[in-house]
């Protein structure tokens, strides 16, 4: 048993919760007409998920709810449970029983439980995929389905194969495949598209990049030239330096002998000539001096030369920067007028968004506003055909006192007449009296006034008083004769039955009649008008719909060109945004080089500072010298004067003196010296830490690798120079970009990639599943078709029945022909046997599904309506085999199909419109058979 219970309430006309148990083998539903049996079936096939209206008979899913009657108020909810036994193990979940439920609230929201848990309608389906139970399986057929299936095209007959071959899931997988697989190919285009834009950026800083990387590598090679330069120079001042220093050891050496011999000279001629050797010194150290200063303005020239070409390098330095600074100053503005571009074409596409938006707006106002007007129709409508109602009543009733009315003015004026002794032929011979009188009145009444006029004219020879005599005589004989015509008249009057003018009277009953007669005109006219309006306002109203149609036709456009805007609004954004960043990086790249030439420039005005203060020292020297070499003058002429009186001994100390002077000098030169390469040395390490931000000791491992030519080395560096000069305008952040677009272009790349395999693996899936189903199919095919000659023969007594592919070389859409030939006819095309053959083979067909692939359940909701004694008697053979298998309710009104049934269940309407089920044991069952 598969069917345990259904649970009812509140669904169609079961208004109370009506349980109805289910058992074993076949159960008959019975019942009068319109009591609720079919509504029985309906609850089935909604609780099971069917989402027609049209399947469940109402025009909206609310109308399932019950909606009340005369006695009952509406419900606002309906509710179906179904109990199911699972122990079998046909539904795939593990329990031994499973409940269903499905409610509807009246403001339209609907749930689904499974062992009351709220689930999906899909999940709810999938859990009878190929059970033969579900929405489109065969399980449940009803009046008119059974028919359905012949009647169907044959491609349409396929659902009934395929859920019978267990395909349904595999077509669901399939459909599903399929709608992964577009999905899958719009994937692609979208990302195919978005890699041949990031492509384009991609190759473009890829080449920025190269370039930068030289350039990079250029900087690095000159400044690594750079540093040998100094380098060499470094190392050549210290050898230098090395070389004086041991220079003036000896000299230092050398004048100790000489201050020695001189000191033993001199011990006589001290006092003579201490004022000699003053005058002497004092010369020494003013010659001294004046070779100092020589020396020093010497080195203060080359001072000024090295410094000058100092000078001369940072200004080229800071021409290369300026001339970078216009290059970023260029590019930036190109970038800007981009960005500009960009955002009046955003502004465009969003001011057309707008008015895309301001449309959709507007065309569902006006659908909503057409809603309103076919509500309001409606209402109208409804109003109006009440009125009609209500008017074909009043005209009804009308019509009926009219009846009434007329049926009294008969009888009255039959029972006046008979009483009052009123007799027609009485009244025409008085009428007939009257007019007679009054004719002879009018004739006599006509010679009198012509007699009378003559008289008058001619006289006759009379006088007046004969003539008013004669007239008077006229008038009497006239007022005679008008007597007797007042008595005929009053005899005609009295002779006219009294009741008569009751009956005319503004209040009499004929004045009543027309009264009604009116109102019923009246009527007749007001519900012609509405009539009328009744029909306008429903033109009207279809005329609204096709509107709201075309509306929502637009609506859709609409929406599709929002999301397209949308979308390029989105990419434009993008676009700026990367554009700003340029932009912002160019401004980086600018406040940097300005930064340098600012460095530049100050570096520039130091040097200047020191090329001045060189100038300024320089010509001091030359005031200094003058003043010097005068003096000097003027003190060798005094020593000659001193020195004349001084001993041929004073020529060797002379000589000994000189020799020490010379000695001094040198000794003061080679000091000197060793001062410059210091000087020299100091500037060179200062000059290498502000350049290379570093100590030039930190390279000093390098020297002894070092190319000492120097030649070599320098245009080694102006090669260096002039190659990045050639390569022109870079972008330096274009590696880190590109670094980032890179790993978008890959990333992008990978998806593609994953696509495509997705792509691959899908459509190996959507061939395994048309495979696998096209060799089910045709297995249960073959089987349902010689399943079906076989119950075709057991139902019909005989004969044959075929089915046929209508395109066997395309098993999973082919249509399926059926081919039927009752006993003793030709074979035919099912379209020309009668209704109950119809019947029987469609019942055939049915069985011979059951027969491959049984359904748990099968409802049978008076599929032998149209069938004959000999024909139902087979019918219940059948079913009664099958039933042994299967559970079955079967509606029927058929006598003979109840008695095959092992249950009988009865649903009544004892309150009316409420349906009520009545549980019937099998003995009151028999009783009531
Ligand atoms: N929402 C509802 N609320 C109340 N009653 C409803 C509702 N929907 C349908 N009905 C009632 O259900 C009845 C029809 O029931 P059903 O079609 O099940 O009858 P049946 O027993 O199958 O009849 P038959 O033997 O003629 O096929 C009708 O009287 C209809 O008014």
């Amino acid at each position: 048993m598969f069917l345990k219970r259904i649970e009812i309430m509140g669904f169609k006309s079961f208004a109370d919760r009506t349980h109805i148990d289910f058992t074993d083998g076949i159960t008959a539903l019975l019942g009068p007409n319109g009591c609720g049996k079919s509504n029985i079936v309906d609850a089935m096939k909604w609780v099971l998920g069917e989402q027609s209206t049209k399947n469940m008979r109402a025009e909206k899913m609310e109308d399932v709810i019950f909606n009340g009657t005369d006695e009952r108020k509406a419900l606002n909810v309906a509710e179906v449970t179904l109990i199911i036994s699972n122990e079998e193990n046909l539904l795939d979940l593990d329990l031994s029983e499973i409940s269903i439920k499905r409610r509807l609230y009246r403001n339209g929201d609907s749930e689904y439980f499974v062992n009351n848990t709220l689930v999906k309608l899909k999940e709810l389906r999938e859990l009878f995929y190929d059970t033969g139970i579900g929405k489109s399986a065969y399980s449940i057929m009803e009046q008119g389905k059974i028919d359905q299936v012949l009647s169907n095209k044959p491609e349409e007959r396929r659902y009934l194969f395929e859920e019978a071959a267990g395909i349904t899931r595999f077509k669901m997988k399939g459909s599903e495949a399929e709608r992964k697989l577009n999905k899958t190919n719009e994937n692609m285009v979208q990302v195919e598209n978005i890699l041949s834009e990031v492509k384009k950026n991609y190759e473009t800083l890829k080449k920025q990049s190269d370039k930068t990387l030289i350039y990079r590598q250029l900087r690095e090679e000159i400044s690594s030239i750079d540093i040998d330069l100094q380098l060499l120079k470094y190392n050549q001042l210290v050898s230098q330096l090395q070389s004086k220093e041991k220079i003036l050891n000896k000299e230092l050496e050398n004048k100790g002998k000489i201050v020695e011999e001189i000191n033993s000279l001199n011990g006589n001629l001290a006092s003579n000539l201490d004022e000699v050797n003053s005058m002497e010194n004092e010369l020494i150290e003013d010659q001294k001096r004046l070779y100092g200063l020589d020396l020093e303005k010497e080195n203060l020239s080359d001072r000024i030369k090295f410094l000058g070409e100092q000078l001369g390098e940072l200004e080229n330095q800071k021409q290369t920067l300026k001339q970078k600074e216009l290059d970023f100053l260029d590019k930036k503005e190109g970038f800007k007028k981009e960005e500009v571009n960009r955002k009046n074409s955003l502004q465009e596409f969003k001011d057309q968004l707008k008015d895309i938006e301001n449309n959709i707006l507007n065309f569902q106002k006006n659908i909503k506003s057409a809603e309103i007007g076919i509500d309001e129709n409606s209402r109208i409508i409804k109003e109006t055909e009440s009125r009609i109602v209500q008017g074909e009543k009043d005209r009804e009733t009308l019509q009926h006192k009219l009846r009434d009315l007329t049926d009294n003015i008969v009888h009255q004026l039959d029972q006046g007449l008979k009483n009052s002794g009123f007799s027609i032929k009485k009244k025409k011979e008085l009428e007939e009296k009257v007019i007679s009188q009054l004719k002879a009145v009018q004739i006599q009444l006509e010679g009198k006034i012509r007699l009378f006029d003559d008289s008058s004219r001619v006289g006759h020879g009379k006088d007046d008083s004969e003539i008013w005599d004669s007239g008077v005589l006229i008038l009497r004989e006239f007022q005679k004769n008008l007597s007797v015509l007042e008595e005929s008249i009053h005899n005609l009057a009295d002779s006219l039955p009294d009741f008569l003018e009751e009956f005319l009277a503004p209040s009499g009953i004929i004045s009543k009649k027309r009264d009604i007669d009116d109102n019923i005109e009246k009527l007749a006219l007001s519900l012609k008008n509405d009539r009328d309006s009744v029909k306008t306002k429903t033109d009207e109203s279809m005329k609204l719909n096709i509107r709201i149609q075309e509306y929502r036709n637009t609506l859709e456009e609409l929406r599709v060109n929002k999301a397209r805007m949308a979308t390029q609004i989105t990419a434009i954004e993008d676009n700026i945004q990367v554009l700003s960043r340029e932009i912002m990086e160019l401004e980086e790249q600018i406040r940097n080089n300005l930064e340098e030439i600012n460095h530049v420039e100050a570096r520039k005005m130091e040097t200047q500072k020191k090329i001045d203060e060189s100038g300024i020292l320089l010509k001091n020297h030359d005031v200094s010298k003058k003043d010097l070499l005068l003096k000097l003058k003027k003190l060798e002429k005094s020593i000659q004067n001193r020195t004349k009186d001084v001993s041929g001994k004073e020529g060797e100390l002379k000589k000994k003196n000189a020799d020490l002077q010379k000695l001094i000098l040198n000794l003061e030169k080679v000091n000197l010296e060793i001062e410059h390469i210091n000087t020299d040395l100091q500037e060179l390490k200062q000059n290498f830490r502000e350049n290379n931000s570093a100590d030039i000791m930190s390279f000093i491992e390098r020297i002894p690798f070092l190319n000492t030519n120097r030649q070599d080395l320098k245009s080694d560096y102006s090669a260096a120079r002039e190659k990045l000069r050639a390569l022109g305008q870079v972008n330096l952040m274009a590696p880190e970009e590109f670094s980032e677009v890179k790993e978008r272009y890959d990333f992008l790349n990978k998806q593609l990639e994953d696509l495509r395999t997705a792509k691959e693996h899908l459509i190996q899936v959507t061939n395994e599943i048309r495979k696998e189903s096209a060799h089910l199919f045709q297995k249960t095919y073959q089987e349902i078709k010689k399943n079906f000659n076989e119950t075709f023969r057991r139902m019909f007594g005989g004969g044959r029945a075929e089915l046929k592919l209508v395109d066997p070389e395309n098993i999973l859409e082919s249509g399926i022909e059926i081919y039927a030939q009752p006993p003793g006819k030709k074979l035919e095309n099912i379209a020309l046997l009668s209704g109950g053959e119809r019947s029987l083979t469609g019942v055939a067909l049915l069985f011979a599904t059951y027969k491959v692939k049984p359904s748990p359940f099968c409802i049978l909701d008076e599929i032998d309506a149209a069938l004959d004694e000999a024909n139902i008697q087979r019918f219940i053979n059948v079913l009664m085999d099958f039933g042994e298998r299967s559970q079955f309710i079967v509606i029927t009104h058929n006598k003979k199909t109840v008695t095959g049934a092992k249950t009988l269940l009865g649903i009544t309407m004892q309150e009316s419109g409420v349906s009520k089920l009545i549980a019937m044991k099998i003995g009151e069952a028999n009783e009531t058979r």
